[in-house]
Parts: C-alpha cells; sequence; structure tokens
C-alpha cells in the first residue's frame, strides 16, 4: 500500500460536496485505494426528491464504483450521510451529528461550492463565502482534525495574466460584503455587482477569490492547504477514462458539438486549453492533505493543478481531436452531422449564429409544429449559445499558473505515490 493510501487508514474524513462531479471521485478513491478508513462523513442535502439515503446509495450503486464494491464491500457501512444546507448558516446540522462531526475528524475536503457563472451575489456569497467561513469556524472545534483542505478554482485571480500559488487580496473584505448582503435588497444588488466585481469575468469566480481570503483571514491555528484546480475534465485513468456525470465546462460545449447543435464558437484557437483530469487533480488532493498533515507546513500553502505548463494544450487541438472522436464514435440521432469551427471575431461569430445556430433551430421548430409536437430547439439553442457566451472569457485567453508548491509535494511523494 502506497504511503499516501496508509495514511488515510483509520482516518475519520469530512467532506463537503461529496455528491458533487469532484467530490463522487475524491471518496471514490479513498474508499479504493484506503479501504481501512474509519469514516467518510458526506454533508448531503435531499434534492430532486430523493432523500439522502437514496442520494448515497444512487451514487454507490453507480458504475464510478463499482471497482469499490470489491475491495471495500461493506463501503455502506463507512460512508455517514450528515443532512447539511450550506444555504444555512449553521448548515442546520443537527446537535447529535454536529457533536459527532466535531469530535471525529481527521481531515476535511471542502469541495462544496454553487459552480453556477450566472448565480446571484448573495447566493453564490452564502455557499462559496460564508459556508467557508461557518466550516472554518467548525474545523476550529475539532480537537484531532489533522489538515483542511479547500479547494478553489485557478480562475479565483483570473483577472491576472501571471498568478502565483499565493492567495491574493480582494479590493473588498469579505466581512464587509458579507455583511452588507445582510441588508441590501436584491434590486440593489443586482445594481452594484459589476461595480463590485470589477474585473473578475463572473460572480463565480470572484466569490471564490473572496472565499480564499476568508480561508487565509479565519484559519486561526488550523493546519490549512488550498487547491486550484483549472478546467476538470473527464477521468483520465481511475477507476476508468472517460467518466464525467455533468454538463459544465467542456462538458457540455462537447456534447452541443457532437450532436451537431454547436457549428462554431468564438475562441482563440492558440489560445491554452488548461483542461486537468478530475482523476489527477483528486490525486493531489489526497497527496495534499497527506502532506499537510504530516508535515504541517508554517503557512497556508497554495498548490495549482494545472496542465498548460506540463503538457500544454490548445482549443484547436482540442476541437480537432474532439471532431476526429465523433467520427469515430457518433452520438445517435444527431441534430446534424458534428462540423464546428472556431471563429475569431464577434462579427463572423453572430453572424454563424444567426446562420447556423438561430435559424435552423427555428425551421425545425417549424417542422415540429406541423406535425404536431412541441417546438423545443429555439429555446435549446437560446440556452446552449447563452452557455456558449459565458464560457467565452476563458477560451479567448491563456494564463501563466506557476506550480512551484505541486511540484515539491511531487518531490516529497515516493515512487509509487508519484504514479497516482
Ligand atoms: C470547434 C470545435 C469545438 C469542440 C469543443 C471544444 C471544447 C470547448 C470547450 C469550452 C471550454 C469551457 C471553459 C470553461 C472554463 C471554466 C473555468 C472555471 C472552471 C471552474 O472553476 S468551475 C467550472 C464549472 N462551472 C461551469 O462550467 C459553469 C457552470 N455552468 C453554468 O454556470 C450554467 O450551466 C450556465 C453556463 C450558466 C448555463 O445555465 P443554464 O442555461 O441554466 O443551464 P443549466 O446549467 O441550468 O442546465 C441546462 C439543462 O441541463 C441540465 N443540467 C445542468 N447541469 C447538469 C448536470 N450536471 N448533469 C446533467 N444535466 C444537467 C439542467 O437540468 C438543465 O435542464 P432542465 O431540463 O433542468 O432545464
Ligand atoms: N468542475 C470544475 O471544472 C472545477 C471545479 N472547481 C471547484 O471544485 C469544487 C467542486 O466542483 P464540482 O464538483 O465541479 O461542482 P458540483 O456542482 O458538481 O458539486 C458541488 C457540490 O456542492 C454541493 N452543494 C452546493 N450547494 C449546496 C448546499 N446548499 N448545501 C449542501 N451542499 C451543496 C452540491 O450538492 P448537491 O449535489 O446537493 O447539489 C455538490 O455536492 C468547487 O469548489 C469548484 O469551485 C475548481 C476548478 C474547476
Amino acid at each position: 500500500m502506497s504511503t499516501i493510501a496508509a495514511f488515510y487508514g483509520g482516518k475519520s474524513i469530512l467532506i463537503t460536496g461529496a455528491t458533487g462531479f469532484l467530490g463522487k471521485v475524491l471518496m471514490e478513491k479513498l474508499f479504493r485505494t484506503s479501504p481501512d478508513l474509519k469514516v467518510i462523513y458526506i454533508l448531503v442535502r435531499p434534492k430532486a426528491g430523493q432523500t439522502l439515503q437514496q442520494r448515497v446509495f444512487q451514487i454507490l450503486d453507480s458504475k464510478l464504483f463499482e471497482k469499490v464494491k470489491e475491495v471495500c464491500p461493506n463501503v455502506h457501512e463507512k460512508i455517514r450521510a450528515i443532512y447539511a444546507d450550506l444555504n444555512q448558516n449553521d448548515f442546520a446540522i443537527s446537535k447529535e451529528d454536529m457533536q459527532e462531526l466535531l469530535s471525529c475528524t481527521n481531515i476535511i475536503f471542502h469541495c462544496a461550492a454553487t459552480v453556477r457563472f450566472d448565480d446571484t451575489l448573495r447566493h453564490a456569497v452564502q455557499l462559496n463565502v460564508t459556508a467557508t467561513r461557518q466550516l472554518l469556524l467548525m474545523a476550529s472545534q475539532m480537537p484531532k482534525l489533522e489538515a483542511f483542505i479547500h479547494i478553489s478554482t485557478a480562475y479565483s485571480n483570473c483577472n491576472l495574466k501571471h498568478i502565483d500559488e499565493v492567495i491574493y487580496p480582494c479590493p473588498v473584505e469579505p466581512k464587509k460584503i458579507i455583511d452588507s448582503l445582510e441588508w441590501l435588497d436584491d434590486a440593489i444588488i443586482d445594481e452594484i455587482t459589476p461595480k463590485l466585481i470589477r474585473d473578475w469575468p463572473n460572480i463565480y469566480t470572484y466569490t471564490k477569490a473572496l472565499g480564499e481570503m476568508v480561508v487565509q483571514q479565519e484559519s486561526r491555528n488550523l493546519n490549512i492547504a488550498i487547491i486550484r484546480p483549472s478546467i476538470v475534465g473527464a477521468t483520465w485513468q481511475e477507476p476508468f477514462p472517460g467518466w464525467v456525470d455533468n454538463i459544465n465546462g467542456p462538458n457540455g460545449i462537447i456534447i452541443a458539438t457532437g450532436k451537431g447543435f454547436l457549428r462554431a464558437i468564438k475562441a482563440t484557437p492558440m489560445a491554452v486549453a488548461d483542461v486537468i483530469p478530475v482523476d489527477t487533480v483528486v490525486n493531489l488532493m489526497l497527496a495534499v492533505g497527506w502532506y499537510t498533515a504530516v508535515h504541517r507546513p508554517k503557512s497556508t500553502l497554495v498548490y495549482h493543478i494545472t496542465s498548460g505548463n506540463m503538457n500544454p494544450c490548445n482549443w484547436h487541438k482540442m476541437g480537432v481531436q474532439v471532431l476526429a472522436t465523433f467520427e469515430k464514435i457518433p452520438f445517435e440521432r444527431p441534430f446534424r452531422r458534428p462540423n464546428a469551427n472556431f471563429t475569431s471575431n464577434s462579427f463572423t461569430s453572430q453572424y454563424w449564429n444567426a446562420v447556423s445556430h438561430r435559424a435552423p433551430a427555428i425551421i425545425y421548430d417549424c417542422y415540429l409544429r406541423l406535425t404536431g409536437r412541441k417546438p423545443r430547439m429555439t429555446k435549446l439553442m437560446n440556452r446552449l449559445l447563452r452557455t456558449v457566451s459565458m464560457l467565452e472569457y476563458f477560451i479567448n485567453r491563456s494564463w501563466e499558473w506557476s506550480t512551484y508548491n505541486t511540484e515539491m509535494l511531487m518531490s516529497e511523494l515516493s515512487p509509487e505515490d508519484q504514479r497516482g
């Protein structure tokens, strides 16, 4: 067993966001490589009519956890779903559950967040800032806590071209924003948001930056690390290649391309496509948890997990690969044959949006009406184009992220752990 896997043996681990994309892969890796861990506490809320238990069973019964069942047959006994809603200031956790969390937790992985680019400032601050603050307060009351690992994003300071592994100050103190949101009404918040977020492209990246400042300000005597992944894509190797369960980031765009909905996207073809496989991110998270607990660095270290300076790719190459893949393995019943291009300027992009996206959608909806069916293509196309417009900021720029801390950590690992 590797040093890192052995470290998690017997540990009580708290994961927030365990029902999310990153959280599921983290849980799977822990159960598969450290089956003798004591317990994984997950903060879960009921969703889409499912109870906590139903959500947990659905996750454990999924293809992602097939290997876990072989090496950890009693996985159901080692996972403890605790009702929590991070929208509530005290997470609405029961007294008994809170007592157990405070007295038993050894490691915290804080993955929960709202990752929506179009969330309201109030909701994003509640989840990405206030909830982080609340969790840090809980952590400061955990006598057995060895490490608190906060998951941020490599884009939390995307208003800078070169980003170091440091926590950058935000223009406004998080506490001031939290206090203001308590009495400002939504209309005023909507009005001041563009001025507040300044040169951040959206509320998501802005509130992730605020969350990092809160980690720095409220770290007390905690042993904390921050991890900043870039664009997290499907699994590369573990537990099997190509697993993804959402339409965020590139996933939705790739699907839309494969279905023939998307024919043109405004991007800078040679800009760095900094996509990192989710299993690679999770490997670093576990390594950081181990290093932080065992070596106890004197300050909060920030780790970038990005591909740009280790294995650079660009959007042109990614586009070629995506189209080649759909040539080999096409979707069933695509809307059109996949054939997409990057456009470089706004006028061309608007032209192709009209000619290749909106017009065909309108024609197809007329056909649906004529054949007695409900029109749906125009609505879908509008949603897709809105999504693309929100992602354009990130595919028309490149960033440089220093990775000194991540490289330092890699050098501390055994050869087995370096292989992940
Ligand atoms: C020329 C060849 C091209 C080939 C392709 C090349 C690749 C191009 C790649 C593009 C690059 C993208 C760069 C991303 C950069 C991200 C940088 C930051 C990274 C991070 O730190 S976090 C990343 C995660 N966040 C995001 O990606 C954005 C999150 N998404 C959003 O904010 C919203 O989706 C968005 C964009 C505002 C659109 O919202 P909306 O229109 O409301 O759509 P919904 O998201 O609500 O969903 C629509 C529809 O889909 C269903 N849905 C939503 N989520 C899921 C899911 N996880 N699984 C399955 N289904 C989902 C949802 O229920 C909706 O259906 P309804 O029936 O309910 O309407
Ligand atoms: N995906 C990416 O490309 C990247 C992600 N990250 C960061 O990684 C982390 C995880 O992201 P990802 O897994 O993609 O996000 P997901 O949206 O897949 O998961 C978000 C998680 O947070 C939970 N959550 C949200 N709101 C609440 C709430 N009110 N109460 C309790 N739980 C809640 C969700 O629970 P529920 O299932 O109930 O909604 C879910 O488990 C985030 O911090 C994100 O910023 C960083 C860089 C890139």
